[in-house]
């Protein structure tokens, strides 16, 4: 297959990589490629570190096959760069490529598509905690994981955006959704009522808008296993008794973790004033994602050319 030639920029890059990842101790050095490089030249100019290729192009999935290289496949979605490069994190945890608590170094198209422009250091210790792939095996003999990376990515986006400059928490209550009606009740009518299943598909962008929207509006959206919107605007009634939590989370994390308890779902959280995702399984936070930078919007950079001259 052919191959996208190295650039001086980019062997430059590597070379930074490779002594960032020496002085810092990173465990990997992660690669979010849109292009098939040559991924042996790649792991020659980086070293002795790991090197982890993350992509959501068949082409570039192959050609890391073919080199040997250890890939992590992307959904292939319209995702910003850091909600990639989150997913590729997750994923490699999952996929027991990277532990959690360790350092890897990022190497990504930051400004610019398909030119690698960007190194981030990563800790994962901030970025993910308590994420360890028994976790999420666990997890997924209850909810298909599919449907939760879903609800997890678009969790993380809210905490991380907001809505119109505001920040905004919400909860979503995924699988064994009958038993979470039956424990909850309308604060709104459900602005899902009356919609075709197919047009309440999580996996659908529209859908995944309407619900950034709704989000303001508060309480909990029920999603089925399957990946459904049931309902959004729900309060959870499930008891809080038997239950402890860390200091400092409030109501909406009390009724996420008892709906949690008391039915076979997952609850996910934002929270409103420090954007963290949290997921609750049987009543404890199984994992929790900070917000790596509230403030800022990947894509929304943009270059101003200085004023020409003639
Ligand atoms: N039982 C419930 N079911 C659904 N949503 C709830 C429930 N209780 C509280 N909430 C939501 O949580 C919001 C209040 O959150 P509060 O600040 O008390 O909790 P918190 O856990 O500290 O959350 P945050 O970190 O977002 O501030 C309410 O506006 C409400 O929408």
């Amino acid at each position: 297959m052919k191959r996208t030639a190295i650039t001086e920029q980019f062997e430059a890059v590597l070379v930074s990589a490779r002594r960032l990842a020496q002085r810092t101790e990173a465990e990997a050095i992660v690669l979010l490629a849109d292009l098939p490089y040559d991924f042996t030249a790649v792991k020659r100019s980086i070293g002795k570190s790991l090197l982890l290729v993350a992509s959501d192009k068949p082409d570039v999935q192959r050609c890391a096959v073919e080199d040997e290289i250890a890939m992590v496949p992307l959904i292939n979605e319209p995702e910003t760069v850091q909600m990639q490069l989150s997913q590729a994190l997750l994923e490699a945890i999952a996929d027991d490529l990277l532990r959690p608590g360790v350092k890897v170094v990022a190497l990504y198209p930051g400004f610019e598509v398909n030119a690698i422009d960007t190194i981030s250091v990563v800790n994962l210790t901030e970025h993910l905690v308590r994420l360890t792939a028994r976790d999420l095996q666990r997890l997924e003999t209850q909810v298909p994981l599919e449907t939760l990376r879903m609800v997890v990515d678009l969790a993380c986006e809210i905490g991380r955006e907001g809505r119109e400059g505001k920040p905004v928490g919400t909860t979503f209550v995924v699988g064994d959704h009958r038993k979470v009606l039956r424990l909850s009740h309308p604060t709104i009518h459900n602005p899902f009522r009356g919609y075709a299943k197919k047009e309440r598909q999580f996996r659908d962008a529209r859908t995944r808008e309407s619900i950034k929207e709704f989000a303001q509006i508060d309480c909990a959206f029920v999603i089925s296993s399957d990946g459904f919107v049931e309902s959004a605007g729900r309060y959870l009634d499930a008891p809080a008794h038997g239950l402890t939590l860390s200091k400092g989370l409030g109501s909406r994390h009390w009724a996420a973790a008892a709906i949690s308890k008391a039915t076979k779902g997952i609850a996910i959280t934002v929270s409103e004033s420090t954007g963290t995702v949290r997921l609750f399984q049987d009543g404890i936070v199984m994992l929790r994602i900070e917000p790596l930078d509230r403030a800022m919007k990947w894509q929304a950079f943009e270059f101003e050319p200085p004023p020409t001259t003639d």
